[in-house]
């Protein structure tokens, strides 16, 4: 894939704000090691921020800024001192403070990625908060998981099934998990992961950037990515020597 050319720029207005994607799913099924690894995948070609939610610590939010896969900068930590659900679904003001404070600090930005404290199978974002959402499940769960269903399972826009290298350990089969998901998702998409193998979620990234496009397409890119201040996504300064990026939104070559 190319270098995001101008013209994709030239397409609509500017103005537009960062497309906001939620991640959930239950406790410890990897949804700070995707976050990582969209940051990691996406962080070459998109102006990235994130926010995180944990009860009572900012651990999520270290790790992250550990793994150096972002401007520790660019990461929020919002402490939800209540169940995770409620901070995404019920009173959403203290992420969309912290999205928008992001947004303020280093706008214009293309993809806010807001990560959810673990919950259950109901939890999802209010719709005010996240335009996309993903709900990430683990193989170790067992297999049946899917098709017990509930809203993160049935409406996330993506179903992320990861640690797919534990299955063989734990007796799950993901032909069954597959078809299950598919049964209750009435054709939204699912993707198997293991983030373990593979550090960059080439998948869901690709997805990701689908996403993004087509905000573009419809309210127009943030601002110019080929005029920002920094030079570069990411606010780091862009040498001739950068790789390409790996993932870029989808026709944008
Ligand atoms: N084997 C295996 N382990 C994984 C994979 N992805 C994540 N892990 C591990 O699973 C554990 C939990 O991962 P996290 O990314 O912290 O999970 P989380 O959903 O953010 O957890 P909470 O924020 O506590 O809900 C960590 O030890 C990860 O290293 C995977 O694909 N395979």
């Amino acid at each position: 894939m190319g270098a995001i050319h101008d013209d994709l720029h030239e397409a609509a207005a500017p103005g537009g704000r960062a497309l906001r994607l939620g991640i959930g799913g239950p406790v410890g099924s990897g949804k700070t090691a995707l976050v990582a690894a969209l940051c990691r995948t996406l962080g070459p070609s998109l102006r990235l921020g994130v926010v995180t939610n944990d009860i009572y610590t900012t651990e999520d939010a270290d790790f992250l800024r550990r793994a150096g896969v972002i401007d520790p900068e660019r990461i929020m930590a919002v402490q939800t001192g209540c169940c995770p659900h409620t901070a995404i679904r019920d009173d959403i003001a203290a992420n969309l403070d912290a999205v928008e404070t992001l947004e303020e600090r280093f706008g214009p930005l293309d993809l806010v990625i807001v990560e959810s404290g673990g919950d259950n199978l109901t939890a999802t974002f209010s719709r005010g908060l996240a335009d996309r959402q993903i709900f990430v499940l683990d193989v170790s769960g067992g297999d049946k998981v899917p098709r017990k269903g509930g809203p993160g399972v049935t409406s996330a826009d993506l179903l992320v099934i990861n640690k797919t290298d534990l299955a063989p350990l734990v007796g799950a089969d993901l032909t069954v998990m597959s078809r299950d998901a598919a049964a209750v998702r009435e054709g939204r998409p699912v993707l198997f992961t293991s983030i373990r193998e593979d550090k960059s979620a080439h998948s869901v990234a690709e997805w990701a950037a689908e996403m993004v496009a087509a905000w573009w397409h419809q309210h127009g890119p943030a601002g110019h990515a080929h005029e920002h201040p920094h030079g570069h996504p990411d606010g780091h300064p862009h040498h001739e020597d950068d790789p390409e990026p790996a993932v870029l939104p989808a026709g944008r070559e």
